[in-house]
């Protein structure tokens, strides 16, 4: 049988999700890689691959998608990895960098300075500026360095009164049911053991691992989430459709 080509997220947010199935019989029917997000989400819309962990924004660029199985990147509240940096308060930024490696983040910094913020800065692809979206891991132990760190999950939540979604499972064709629960069942016994994991992961001094992966990423993909995503798209193609009829 063919193995089901599946990239999923390269950061310690997925750590859980690999021990999982590493500790499963599903991986033998896998061909797994580990891709930054914004490249999990070109394999599936390229078709190089069949499922992945993909950045939500994602979502609207593929012509057939299904959410398959209960778990997510997501957060409740703050989530601490998915930040605005900036030298200056969110009032007074006039230009911005994205981060080339999220599709998510990007989108929804862009989200919450139209329609939370009222401000309309200058997006730079690369160069100086006066913030930068960073996500993942190398945000870690990087909040000290600049005068503010906006916790974009965090200001959501203030936003919308809602959790937040950054990725989901995500199938670009119709996958064998068989086979996508036994791939939901390792991802839960993942979620279900991060304190085992833990065990075997290297501490850093200046960011708490524990915390990240058992209170700030939050791996249920409830009613809540959905509705959030939900949300998050319908102001995607608002911000995009503006974007389109300004040009
Ligand atoms: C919480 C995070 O969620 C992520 C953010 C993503 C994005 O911005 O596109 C995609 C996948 C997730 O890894 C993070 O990476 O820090």
């Amino acid at each position: 049988m063919e193995k089901l080509r599946v990239s999923a997220v390269s950061y310690t947010n997925t750590k859980p999700f690999l021990y999982g199935l590493e500790h499963s019989n599903v991986l033998d029917k896998l061909e797994l890689s580990l891709d930054i997000p914004a490249d999990c989400a070109q394999k599936l819309i390229d078709d190089k691959a069949d499922v992945g962990l993909i950045p939500v924004a994602a979502l609207l660029r593929l012509p057939y998608y299904e959410i398959i199985g209960d778990y997510c990147i997501g957060a409740t509240g703050a989530v601490n990895s998915v930040f605005i940096f900036s030298d200056v308060p969110v009032q007074q930024i006039s230009t911005i960098c994205l981060d080339p490696q999220s599709r998510t983040s990007n989108n929804l910094a862009r989200i919450l300075m139209k329609k939370y913020w009222n401000i309309d800065p200058v997006i730079l692809q690369e160069g100086e500026a006066d913030a930068q979206v960073l996500i993942g891991d190398r945000t870690f132990g990087r909040k000290q360095e600049f005068n503010y760190a906006y916790d974009l999950a965090e200001e959501w939540m203030n936003f919308t009164g809602l959790p937040f979604a950054f990725a989901v499972w995500t199938a670009n064709k119709p996958v064998n049911e068989q086979l996508k629960a036994e791939l939901n069942k390792a991802l839960a016994y993942g979620v279900d053991h991060r304190v085992d994991l833990l065990k075997t992961m290297d501490k850093r001094a200046d960011f708490d691992i524990d915390d990240y992966l058992l209170h700030k990423i939050d791996y249920v993909f409830d009613d809540k989430k959905h509705q959030a995503l939900n949300l998050y798209l319908e102001f995607l193609k608002e911000i995009d459709h503006s974007l389109i009829s300004a040009v």
